[in-house]
């Protein structure tokens, strides 16, 4: 792949920003979609995303550009940054194209109560999705940090494929052709996350959140399974990888939200103190839902999603999921 490629990142908030330079390190030409005029002049003037991503420089060959249409024109690859529930909105704009789309976003759809791979499906051909997922905070990648990530997509050359966009020793990608266990991974474990930092906002110790992630675990794989994902892969780096990194990392903005909601906050007023997305809000009341159709039971997930609406209190939850019936593990 030559120096000329360009792969465009549709996204510049953290994680669309860290991708864009893992690319740009990779010697392709760049273009990174931002919200707006306003946003992508502030970003190609001041060689900065200050707001998310403050301090690290952006690169010569990574250009800010506000239209997505023309971000695509000639691009090789697009690169999904933005929040899952952009989807719908934005997607339709890359219909038309046979290049790669690279979704990295974590979430199920509250309302369908699809995954990535089948949101992304309604609007582009499936043979052009692949998904990428692992534990990768945005500011450890944005520096360079070791970072190992999964790549998945219908069929492992596919998955291979896209992952040979990205052409840095610092991000090392694994590939995968397990797309609906890649996709369960990255959204789930932000619903656990919350629970790890609802426990750390009550005051408890690392027992409790080691126990929130081995039964979060538990809970992940029984419905990847029951959705026809794989088991191995809920083990890997997309699944128990990205679990372990959210629940003890303190830049997990799913642990400090549910840290905040513990400590008080409404949830409004606690994702508004962070500024950023916290995907796993509305994957919880997905994945009690989800788990409701399908007759299985995910005790701390449903209790995430039931105290984050209202209907159960925290310490009231807390009592009810230590109290169930003790059973083989
Ligand atoms: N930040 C991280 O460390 C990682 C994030 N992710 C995932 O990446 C996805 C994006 O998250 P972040 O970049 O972290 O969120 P963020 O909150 O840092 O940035 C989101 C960006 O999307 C923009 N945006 C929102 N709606 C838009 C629209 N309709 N059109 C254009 N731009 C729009 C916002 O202006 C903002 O710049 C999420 O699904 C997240 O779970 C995945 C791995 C790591
Ligand atoms: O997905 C992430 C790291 O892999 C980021 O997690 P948060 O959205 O909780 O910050």
């Amino acid at each position: 792949m030559g120096e000329q490629q360009v792969v465009t990142v549709w996204g510049a908030g953290s994680w669309g920003t860290a991708l864009a330079l893992v690319l740009a390190r990779s010697g392709r030409q760049v273009r990174l979609v931002a919200r707006n005029d306003v946003q992508a002049e502030l970003l190609n003037s001041s060689r900065e995303n200050a707001r998310y991503l403050p301090g690290i420089p952006l690169p010569a060959n990574l250009h800010v550009m506000a239209d997505p249409v023309v971000a695509m024109q000639g691009a090789a690859a697009c690169v999904y940054a933005l929040p899952c529930a952009t989807v719908d909105s934005c997607l339709p704009l890359l219909a038309d194209g046979d290049y790669p789309v690279i979704a990295a976003c974590k979430g199920l759809h509250p309302q369908t109560l699809e995954r990535t791979d089948q949101m992304f499906a309604r609007h582009i051909a499936a043979q052009r999705i692949a998904l990428l997922s692992g534990p990768s905070f945005a500011a450890e990648v944005a520096r360079g940090q070791p970072t190992a990530i999964t790549m998945a997509a219908s069929d492992l050359a596919k998955a291979e494929a896209a992952a040979a966009f990205f052409d840095d020793t610092s991000f090392r990608i694994y590939s995968s052709d397990d797309l609906i266990g890649v996709a369960m991974g990255g959204a789930l474990k932000n619903v656990i996350a919350i629970a790890a930092g609802m426990a750390d906002g009550l005051g408890f110790g690392h027992n409790s959140v080691a126990a929130a992630v081995t039964r979060g675990l538990s809970e992940m794989a029984r419905l990847t399974v029951a959705c026809g994902g794989r088991y191995e892969t809920l083990m890997g780096l997309s699944g128990l990888g990205d679990l372990v990194l959210t629940c003890t990392g303190t830049l997990s903005r799913n642990r400090r939200f549910g840290a905040e909601v513990a400590r008080g906050a409404a949830a409004a007023a606690a994702v508004a103190s962070i500024g950023q997305v916290v995907e796993g809000v509305r994957t919880a009341e997905a994945a009690d839902r989800l788990a409701g159709h399908l007759g299985i039971e995910l005790p701390l997930i449903q209790t995430v999603h039931r105290v984050l609406s209202g209907s159960v209190r925290l310490p009231d939850a807390v009592h009810v999921l230590m109290s169930r019936p003790e059973r083989a593990e």
